[in-house]
């Protein structure tokens, strides 16, 4: 089909704006567009146009299954429409809740946690004699971490009641509904259709998550009446930092923080905090053991920078650029969130396609890593072509967009950054990992692109220092 593009001003009022559709990237004509990114090898440069230059016009997010059913009618951060309510709730995240101050003062929980995490390990292989389920190890890290910093400890998968069998059912329930694919969220018409059934375990999961969060809230207000003086010393967990908000009028915010707030955000933490790190370790890891020799000099550029007689700490990790240019890697091939999903708040002009209000908008991140317009062998593992190179994934390059960018950037980047990277040096710094046969690399298809197989490997302690986890 030919395109219709038009050469002339990009975005400007909707009086000069050209009204001609491109069916070059419109797919579906239905009440919300959608922009088809993959098929139009939609490249940063326009990644750039649509999220740089026209930040503010897709700065909004559609209504869908998700937002209502389980973000309390879109009133957390991630599924907030754009507007006060939003900047109201995403200020609350910036400047008290994923502060890099905030960030900082849960080191001790992440070393901690990385450590049980190793031993663990270690214990479960029969001291190097078995395989180990890599996943299972990586999740219950990332799980716990998180939990720890918004709660203040981990939960046992007997504390819920009813529905799912425990804690960790009910975030893998959490991840698999708001990622899973809903024809209603691309063809309203089709709203009333629940063939798939996803609308259903929304509000069945909903209900058991809104229990725990409720019985979350109540636990420390009581914890805070009963040892006041006790809970001065103690470093606030998220949880905290809310109520204290709730009880407070502060200046910061010109909104009052109820317990839905609350809710909410919390549900925005276990859904966008654990998932996305703990898929990002297990991509890592299958990379290194498709690719021993990337494995090998991680470990030399670790051991020359901390040796072999100590295990590797938060502060370590910034002095393994090589480390750094993995993970990064590791984004562009397998990024968590493959595609960002936007909706314009106003017609516009984009590189001289006309878009129309309320086009929800779907940048494919997974194409522009892999499409050999921007990257060089790109769908070779090559950490090597970050060496020495300014690119980031904080969002000012528009190739390498993992965290998304702009006004919707996630706000807990440093967070999940650390938590990858540390989690990552640990494992392969305590341990050289073999796997019998083939690495199996295929993805789960849908809106979020995790390992479709577990990874089975058998670590060997490689450490000087003997197993001591005390150190
Ligand atoms: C490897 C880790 C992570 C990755 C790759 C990641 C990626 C993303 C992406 C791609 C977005 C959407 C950006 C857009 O639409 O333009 C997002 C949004 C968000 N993320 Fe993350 N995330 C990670 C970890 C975290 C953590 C640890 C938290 C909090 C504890 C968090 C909280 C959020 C929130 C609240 C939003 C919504 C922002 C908004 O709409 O204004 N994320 N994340």
């Amino acid at each position: 089909m030919a395109a219709r593009r038009k050469s002339s001003s990009v975005g400007g009022s909707s009086s000069s704006i050209s009204r001609r559709p491109c069916e070059e990237i419109w797919e579906y004509n239905v009440s919300a567009l959608w922009l088809s990114s993959h098929r139009c090898g939609f490249f940063s440069g326009l990644a750039k146009e649509f999220l740089k230059t026209h930040d503010l016009a897709f700065a909004n997010r559609p209504v869908i299954a998700a937002g209502k059913y389980m973000a309390y009618d879109h009133r957390d951060v991630v599924f907030a429409r754009y507007g006060e309510y939003w900047r109201q709730m995403r200020k609350l995240c910036t400047i008290e809740l994923f502060t890099a101050k905030k960030t900082e003062s849960f080191k001790s929980v992440r070393e901690e946690e990385v450590l049980k995490m190793v031993r663990s390990i270690w214990k479960e292989s029969g001291e190097g004699i078995q395989c180990v389920d890599v996943r299972r190890s990586v999740s219950s890290i990332a799980q716990n971490i998180v939990c720890r910093m918004f709660a203040g400890r981990t939960f046992s998968d007997d504390e819920l009641n009813g529905g799912c069998t425990g804690f960790k059912d009910m975030v893998s329930e959490i991840a698999a509904v708001t990622g899973a694919f809903v024809i209603g969220d691309y063809f309203p018409f089709l709203e009333w259709f629940d063939l798939e059934g996803i609308r259903r375990r929304m509000r069945v999961v909903h209900k058991i998550y809104d229990e725990f969060a409720e019985k979350l809230i109540d636990e420390h207000i009581n914890r805070r009446r009963a040892k006041a003086e006790e809970e001065c010393n103690r470093v606030k967990d998220m949880v905290d930092i809310l109520l204290d908000m709730a009880e407070s009028e502060r200046q910061s915010m010109e909104m009052k923080i109820t317990r839905v707030h609350m809710k909410a955000i919390i549900l925005d933490i276990l859904s966008a905090g654990i998932e996305t790190s703990s898929t990002t370790i297990e991509w890592a890891m299958s990379e290194l053991l498709r690719n021993p020799h990337v494995m090998v000099k991680a470990q030399q550029e670790i051991d020359l920078v901390v040796g072999k007689h100590r295990f590797i700490k938060e502060s370590d990790v910034i002095r393994c650029e090589y480390l750094q240019c993995i993970v990064k890697e590791t984004f562009r091939l397998h990024p968590p969130v493959p595609l960002l999903r936007h909706e314009s708040m106003e017609e516009c002009n984009v590189d001289g396609y006309y878009i129309p209000l309320k086009t929800m908008l779907l940048v494919n991140v997974w194409a522009i890593g892999r499409h050999e317009s921007v990257w060089e062998d790109p769908l070779q593992f090559k950490p090597e072509r970050f060496l020495r190179n300014t690119m980031d994934v904080k969002g000012q390059d528009f190739e390498l967009i993992p965290f998304g960018t702009g006004r919707r950037m996630c706000p807990g980047l440093l967070m999940g950054l650390t938590v990858v990277e540390l989690t990552l040096a640990q494992l392969i710094h305590c341990f050289d990992w073999s796997v019998d046969g083939e690495v199996n690399m295929d993805e789960f298809s849908g809106l979020t692109v995790p390992k479709k197989y577990p990874i089975y490997s058998r670590p060997s302690w490689r450490l000087t220092t003997k197993h001591n986890f005390n150190v």
